[in-house]
């Protein structure tokens, strides 16, 4: 669903970088390229923070047919009125279009209107997401902008052009390799980067397992998005441990690499990483709880808004590598020592060699 997002941003792309050429074309009037430098900027301004704030459905529905054609036709519009000379119907000679640098096609209201947009909206947006897709969003907007703002110098025009068609296309590949490697819900590296990792294992290694203690029941008593926050809070807890690599290997279950075989440390690691977790206070709003059934019930009593603490447990298997054990093999062997964890109490941590 979210992928959809690149076919609206190439569809505005395509169709700002077709009427900029235009702004180049001898067929429009003085004024005609005078409004569009003016009035595209701000346009593809506005069109870039609708389509950050919209959601971005499947292009094939009514609303993503809608959402495409009206980043693609309003600049396209805008085009055919400056192309028809209509710039006297709107009163363009007392909007103040006159440019504040010199060659740059700046003008006041583009400057504070582009200024509050990236300001204020997306580069925290992109900080506080850290995400690729954000951040490409981010560095499309600028380039766009300098390529409108250029469209009186061909050589830096095509310059941001090409940097802008970079970016997208550096901004797909990342963002695909993150969708294979990353772990959406806790971004940690998933399944397949752990087998790639595995790979480079050295004779001395180590491989832990480790899974959440009785999480079936947590998810019916708690629900599943507080299930999710569980999961998202041992991520946390494995990516502050130093010394190891943490990967979400599948479901409640998590994998450490160790690139050294050393017992003593390891035993040291994963008890710091156990009683972290358990020490934990996960807080809980009474929303948050069950919405029907009896449990429900019982926990709704409680009142709305307050606020409850609980706590999770982990049990981990760590198998240190044997001479000549392929690394398959030792997977396997941490897997199965993760559960004579469980079968001795769970909250613990087993090492083996
Ligand atoms: N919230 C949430 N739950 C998940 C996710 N992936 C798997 N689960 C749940 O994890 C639970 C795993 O349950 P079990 O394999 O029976 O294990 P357990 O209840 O933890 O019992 P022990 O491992 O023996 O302590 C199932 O209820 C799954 O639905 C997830 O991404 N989010």
């Amino acid at each position: 669903m979210r992928q959809w997002s690149w076919w609206y941003w190439l569809g505005l792309v395509a169709s700002v970088f077709f009427v900029s050429q235009r702004v180049l074309a001898e067929a429009l009037t003085e004024d005609g390229v005078a409004v569009l430098q003016v009035f595209l900027p701000l346009l593809m301004v506005a069109l870039v923070l609708l389509l950050s704030l919209l959601p971005k459905p499947p292009l094939w529905r009514p609303l993503g047919l809608t959402l495409l054609a009206v980043v693609v036709g309003l600049p396209l519009l805008l085009l055919l009125l400056s192309l028809a000379d209509a710039q006297h119907w709107w009163g363009f000679n007392l909007f103040a279009a006159r440019p504040l640098v010199a060659g740059l096609s700046l003008s006041w209201p583009l400057l504070l209107f582009s200024l509050l947009v990236v300001g204020v909206w997306f580069i925290p947006r992109a900080k506080r997401s850290g995400q690729p897709r954000e951040w490409t969003e981010l560095a499309v907007t600028l380039l766009l902008l300098l390529m409108l703002l250029t469209t009186q110098q061909p050589q830096l025009m095509n310059l941001a052009a090409f940097a802008l068609a970079l970016t997208l296309l550096l901004g797909l590949t990342t963002q695909m390799l993150n969708l294979a490697y990353v772990d959406e819900l806790t971004q940690l590296p998933a399944r397949r980067a752990l087998m790639n990792e595995m790979r480079k294992l050295g004779r001395r290694s180590a491989v832990t397992m480790l899974d959440v203690d009785h999480f079936k029941k947590f998810n019916d008593t708690y629900g599943h998005d507080v299930g999710d926050q569980v999961l998202r809070l041992i991520a946390a807890q494995l990516r502050k441990e130093p010394g190891c690599k943490a990967f979400r290997y599948g479901g409640e279950e998590f994998t450490l690499i160790f690139s050294h075989a050393d017992k003593e440390e390891i035993t040291q690691r994963l008890e710091s990483v156990r009683q972290r977790v358990a020490n934990y206070p996960l807080r809980l709003r009474s929303q948050r709880r069950p919405v029907s059934g009896k449990k429900g019930q019982q926990k709704r009593g409680g009142g709305a808004g307050k606020v409850k603490t609980v706590k999770v447990t982990i049990s981990l298997g760590c198998a240190i590598r044997r001479p000549g054990e392929s690394t398959d093999a030792m997977l396997k062997r941490a897997d199965s020592i993760l559960y004579k964890a469980k079968n001795a109490g769970r909250n613990c941590a087993l090492v083996s060699l």
